[in-house]
């Protein structure tokens, strides 16, 4: 008879969102709901939720979107123009980092937690780490409260995929998807429910 470890939990297959020039793989729920909701309510209130600033063609410009930037250093994290300072951990950070990791075999240093009000915000093409991040390390990226489309868009073709990020979710993006794929979320009229994002990462300055 077959050893039954009856503490592993079967893994369903996550599903893939492009099909070549890198790896984008959505796991669907990894928390059960009420998980989901007690950790979107903790983020909400512990969070150290700031404007997030950018500089476009010259212009300094605050958007409505919120962000913060935490990790085991206080790392920097340069996009748009500007340059973030990581925070130290918030426990409840680091649950969830621990639990991500142990689903995708992964370690990551840093997080940076994005808050859209409602679906008028959302974020714009773009890839992730140009010089910050450690080149083709996974991205694994937490879904909490409403549910918004997320589209990729190959940088050549620009063949366009798109899925739906659910609550407590978790998307996972790898290898090669940043140098060959853009990805945003674009604004939407239908939603007017907030949304937290967390992208755990690997930042390699100190
Ligand atoms: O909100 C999201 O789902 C993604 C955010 C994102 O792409 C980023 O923070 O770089
Ligand atoms: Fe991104």
């Amino acid at each position: 008879m077959q050893n039954l470890n009856l503490f592993e939990q079967p893994e369903v297959n996550p599903i893939n969102v492009i099909d070549y020039d890198g790896l984008v793989e959505y796991h669907g729920l990894v928390l059960p709901v009420e998980q989901a909701d007690y950790y979107f309510e903790s983020l909400l209130h512990k969070i150290e939720w700031q404007h997030d600033q950018a500089n476009i063609h010259g212009k300094h410009i605050l958007t409505k979107r919120k962000v913060a930037l935490y990790g085991d250093k206080a790392f920097r994290l340069t996009y748009s123009n500007t340059t973030k300072l990581a925070l130290p951990w918030k426990n409840e950070l680091l649950e969830l980092k621990q639990i991500v990791e142990q689903k995708t075999a992964n370690k990551f240093n840093s997080c940076l937690v994005n808050l859209y009000h409602s679906g008028e915000e959302g974020m714009a093409w773009h890839s992730d780490g140009e010089k910050d991040l450690l080149k083709n390390g996974s991205i694994g990226s937490l879904s909490f409260g409403a549910e918004r489309k997320f589209s990729f868009k190959h940088k050549r073709s620009q063949n366009t995929q798109s899925l739906v990020l659910q609550h407590g979710s978790l998307l996972m993006m790898k290898g090669e998807t940043q140098s060959h794929w853009l990805h945003r979320l674009p604004p939407t009229k239908k939603v007017d429910s907030p949304r937290v994002n967390l992208t755990f990462r690997t930042i390699i300055n100190a």
